[in-house]
């Protein structure tokens, strides 16, 4: 958000490259995020969009180019302490023991997958994670085990484990994946509501579908082929011809009522 007319970067991301296995993903990638703005990323499967957020998430580092989180350059920084302030919902969350929702919710605090073994939480800490649980919906599931869950179930269970920390930046790679559709509008309604609670967060969503934008959406990045191709406040940036120019094909992009939609032209 702007202070006294200046942009305060959460994110900055500096001609960043990616080379994996010989082959670079990321083309030299700008982007820059300020406080308290909401970002959605949209572009075709493997376009680069979850590993421009895996840097954001300091869980990867560049190939080349320099990536800064709330101020602090990736490769000079104790990355745990950044994550601490990170809120991350990633489709590649793998857990290795069977543990219960409400546990899972709490390795939000820790920054961990499963929970550290001398780590006990508060008695404050547990009724939060039940409460953000009782707001996802799952409050008859807080003693679930992971592998009973379903998909969506554990969908809701990632967003409240992403929240129980209030995070400065909140990462959420298609946090929507196996959501009714009850559940998403309930999950939209949850992001619009967190925005205007808490000015200062900032959030980067990745979503493939333009339905899926929260109201309270303020700015848009499409990624195509390892490379922005644009990026700016939302209703600028998801035009009909950007966002077919990104996808190549045609579509339409329509917006009504705070919400986008898009079908093919
Ligand atoms: N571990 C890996 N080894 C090799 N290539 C990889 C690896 N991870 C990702 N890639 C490749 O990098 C490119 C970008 O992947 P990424 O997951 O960032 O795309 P994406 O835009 O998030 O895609 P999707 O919308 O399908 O989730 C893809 O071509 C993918 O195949």
């Amino acid at each position: 958000m702007n202070q006294g007319g200046e942009t305060t970067a959460v994110l900055d991301l500096r001609e960043v490259t990616f080379r994996r296995d010989g082959v670079e993903i990321l083309h030299g990638v700008d982007l820059t995020i300020g406080r308290g703005e909401h970002w959605a990323m949209l572009g075709p499967n493997g376009a680069g969009k979850s590993t421009v957020v895996s840097f954001c998430a300091a869980r990867a580092h560049p190939t080349s180019g320099t990536v800064t989180v709330l101020g602090h350059q990736l490769g000079r920084v104790d990355v745990a302490e950044i994550r601490r302030l990170i809120g991350h919902v990633d489709p590649r969350y793998r857990l290795s023991s069977p543990l219960t929702a409400r546990q899972v919710v709490l390795t939000g605090l820790t920054g961990t997958i499963d929970l550290p073994i001398r780590w006990d939480p508060t008695p404050a800490q547990v009724a939060r994670a039940d409460a953000l649980l009782d707001d996802a919906g799952l409050a008859a599931h807080r003693d679930s085990t992971w592998p009973t869950m379903s998909q969506g179930e554990r969908g809701r269970a990632l967003i409240a484990r992403a929240l129980i920390a209030q995070p400065r930046l909140l990462l959420l790679d298609e946090p929507t994946t196996g959501l009714d559709v009850a559940a998403r509008e309930q999950y939209l309604t949850t992001m619009d509501r967190l925005a205007l609670a808490d000015p200062d967060m900032t959030s980067v969503l990745v979503t493939h579908h333009l339905e899926e934008l929260p109201t309270t959406t303020t700015h848009a990045v499409l990624i195509s082929d390892g490379r922005v191709t644009a990026a700016g406040p939302v209703r600028e940036t998801l035009t009909t011809a950007a966002v077919s120019e990104a996808f190549h094909h045609p579509i339409t992009v329509a917006y009504d009522s705070g919400r986008f939609s898009a079908r093919a032209s």
